[in-house]
């Protein structure tokens, strides 16, 4: 567990804006002895060193999270948000919103590509709706969120974090959703809604443009607060997008390393990343999405996928996809020889001549 005495996690939830605030600034860092461990060992084992690539860096992170130098995925919790969205009235999605709790139907009975996904990953899926699928007030027109209700969805998210799961991965799903999100990183990133807006579950060309053009006007609308990232995620975000905030933070508390997915949960997170910049870095990202803002999305926060598979799902399909990346790099980091072990002779020093 990370080390910080001085903050005692929130049990409940946030009861105003001010206190999730405090939160989102209090956030504790690993021990780092245990990379400095897990380093020592790797230069130990029977491969060149640096060989292994990106998983020595993976198996590095996630031991230095969990507090230990042989870290573990036995139990990794998936955990898809699920929202409506009163913007979806603006034709900015090509599906009803009813699909939202058809997919949640279908998610409960196994049937989803995630479902697939977590069980080849061995991990276990969850399904949190949010607001009863009740959706937010149309963002172009007026704050998506009361403050109650986006407070209520991020203590809901925060809550669902179980606090001995050894990775959690947040995933969503919400009819509509890729129009918060890119209306989040225009406020929160600069730009316009062309910048941000995507084709997400397959606009053409004239919906992509009307989305855009909505994007623009919720900006305009909203501008005198922008400064502001929790009301920005109030007002221009959705009730899944907060749950994946309050999310993250919980395990940040919780001292859990997070595997981030697509899009629209990259975006979710850019209020927290706007008041403390080092808030992600219990956080990887799984996969480049191939919605349009993504690169630039994880580019200027400085994450670099793990995979670049051109999905565009969400649902945490990203990260179903990587966990067994993940496993990769712990079987190795634990599983191998030394060079002392294996009887392997070393490279010879360099000659000093
Ligand atoms: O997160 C992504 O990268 C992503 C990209 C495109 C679509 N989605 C999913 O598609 C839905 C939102 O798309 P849309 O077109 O209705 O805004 C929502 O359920 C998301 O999970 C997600
Ligand atoms: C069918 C369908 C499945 C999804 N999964 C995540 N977002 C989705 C959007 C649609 C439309």
């Amino acid at each position: 567990m990370p080390t910080d005495a001085s903050f005692s996690v929130p049990d409940i939830s946030f009861p105003s804006m001010k206190d999730l605030r405090t939160a989102c600034l209090s956030l504790p860092e690993p021990d780092r002895a245990w990379g400095d461990r897990i380093r020592q060992r790797d230069a130990l084992l029977t491969k060149p060193p640096g060989s292994l690539g990106r998983l020595e860096e993976l198996a590095l992170w996630l031991g230095e999270w969990q507090g230990t130098d042989s870290p573990v995925l036995d139990k990794v919790q998936i955990t898809i948000f699920a929202g409506n969205h009163g913007v979806v009235q603006r034709g900015v999605s090509p599906w009803p919103s009813d699909v939202t709790s058809q997919m949640v139907a279908n998610f409960e009975h196994g049937g989803a590509a995630i479902n697939q996904l977590a069980r080849n990953a061995g991990a276990d899926l969850s399904v949190v709706c949010l607001q009863n699928l009740q959706a937010t007030e149309d963002l172009s027109q007026t704050a998506a969120m009361t403050e109650e209700d986006f407070l209520s969805a991020v203590s809901t998210g925060y809550r669902a974090v179980p606090k001995d799961a050894d990775l959690f991965c947040p995933g969503e799903m919400g009819i509509g959703n890729t129009t918060p999100a890119a209306a989040l990183c225009a406020a929160l990133l600069g730009g316009t809604g062309k910048d941000w807006a995507g084709r997400g579950t397959g606009l053409d060309d004239k919906g992509l443009k009307l989305k855009a053009a909505v994007i623009d006007e919720a900006i305009m609308l909203h501008k005198a607060t922008l400064s502001d990232p929790l009301e920005v995620a109030r007002r221009l975000g959705g009730y899944e997008l907060a749950a994946i905030m309050g999310s993250v933070l919980a395990a940040r508390h919780h001292g859990i390393p997070v595997l981030l997915d697509g899009f629209v949960c990259t975006a979710a997170i850019l209020p927290l990343v706007k008041i403390a910049p080092e808030a992600l870095d219990h956080t990887r990202l799984s996969h480049c999405s191939a919605e349009a803002g993504h690169r630039n999305l994880a580019a200027s926060l400085m994450l670099e996928p793990l995979l670049d598979f051109g999905l565009r799902l969400g649902e945490a399909s990203g990260s179903g996809l990587a966990i067994p990346l993940l496993c990769g790099a712990i079987a190795c980091h634990n599983g191998m020889a030394t060079f002392a072990e294996a009887s392997v002779s070393q490279k010879s020093a360099p000659s000093t001549e």
